[in-house]
């Protein structure tokens, strides 16, 4: 498949930009980055140890916003087929609101910006882990993976389950294995949550000649996947319990809810090829995102009630 290449489509470089501060931060990437972030600070809270109140505030500000860099790093990139599919030609820049090489600049600045602060202000071992996010995010993923290999999203979907890790390590200064239970999770869960959104959007991406499984392999091999990876999540994200990091009362509800996501799943593989609506698919996606939010906030709850049970042990 041959990508397409849409550069008129774009604001001259150089144009002075009418962009307005919302372009600016739509090219941030808000809403996805929102989750994201969400992670970063569950891996914070669910490290032991201590970090400055204060200092934590600045970490997670610091994953903010190297992840809305990375975001316009990727607008900036991918603006060519943007401007075709359906879903974002009303990004700033196909529509022609924030120029090329503004995107860039602005990407730029911020990742820089994010990473040197949080490494001196936390330390370099997550201000590392930030920079290679961005670059496997950026480069990676969105420059070589995305246009080249059904398997992009597996390999790239490792950019957007790092920020627990970070965030663990920002209080901890290790990788460790609980905060790779972390990663994992969302790694295997990514999957089931963009496939099924490559499902119903198979001809964005067959207009636009990016590789994507269902455009290559077709509906009936990316539905076996969504279930297996849905599946393998479920199982992941029951690990905290049986790691010593969460206690089997998360472990009930990580269950439950990993057997709403595998039954969403089967949903979508029961769905006929070539069914136009795709209800299946768009229910699955939409439950990705609460899945997600789900676990990672029964994680923190759990860790907090832990706290709290043991610090009125200390009362009596
Ligand atoms: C390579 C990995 C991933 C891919 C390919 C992917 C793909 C997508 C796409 C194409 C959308 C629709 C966005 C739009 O139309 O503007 C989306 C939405 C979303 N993604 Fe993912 N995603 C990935 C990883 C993640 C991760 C790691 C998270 C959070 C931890 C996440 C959270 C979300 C959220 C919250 C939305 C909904 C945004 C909205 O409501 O507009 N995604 N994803
Ligand atoms: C700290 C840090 C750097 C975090 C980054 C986290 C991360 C990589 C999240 C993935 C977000 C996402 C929507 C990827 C899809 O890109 P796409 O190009 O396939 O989606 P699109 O077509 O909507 O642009």
């Amino acid at each position: 498949m041959t990508v397409i290449d849409n550069h008129e489509a774009l604001a001259e470089d150089g144009e002075l930009s009418e962009a307005s501060a919302r372009d600016y931060f739509e090219l941030l990437k808000p809403r996805v980055m929102s989750l994201v972030v969400f992670t970063a600070f569950a891996g914070l809270v669910l490290a032991p140890g201590h970090i400055n109140p204060v200092l934590g505030l600045i970490a997670i500000l610091c994953i903010a916003v190297g992840a809305g860099a990375s975001g316009a790093l990727n607008m900036w990139y991918d603006a060519d087929i943007d401007a075709v599919m359906s879903r974002t030609a009303k990004r700033p820049i196909p529509a022609g609101r924030i120029a090329p090489s503004e995107a860039l600049a602005f990407g730029l600045v911020l990742s820089g910006f994010s990473v040197v602060i949080l490494g001196l202000a936390v330390n370099w071992l997550s201000a590392g882990i930030l920079a290679f996010t961005i670059f496997f995010y950026a480069v990676i993923y969105t420059m070589w993976l995305k246009r080249s290999t059904p398997q992009n999203i597996v390999i790239g979907g490792a950019a957007g389950a790092f920020p627990p890790m970070i965030g663990w390590a920002c209080v901890t200064n290790t990788v460790t294995i609980e905060s790779t239970v972390l990663f994992l999770i969302i790694f295997l869960w990514t999957p089931a949550h963009f496939w099924a959104l490559a499902l119903f959007k198979m001809r964005d991406y067959e207009a636009v000649g990016v590789p994507m499984l269902p455009n290559v392999s077709g509906e009936r091999v990316t539905k076996h996947q969504i279930v297996a990876y849905a599946v393998l999540t479920a199982v992941c994200a029951v690990l905290p319990s049986f790691l010593g990091f969460a206690s089997y009362g998360y472990g009930l509800v990580a269950a439950a809810l990993g057997a709403i996501f595998v039954y969403c799943s089967i949903a979508v593989w029961r769905m006929p090829d070539g069914d136009l609506k795709m209800i299946p698919a768009k229910k699955l996606f939409a439950f990705s995102i609460f899945y997600l939010f789900a676990v990672f906030s029964a994680l923190m709850i759990d860790r907090l009630a832990a706290m709290l049970v043991s610090q009125a042990g200390g009362l009596f």
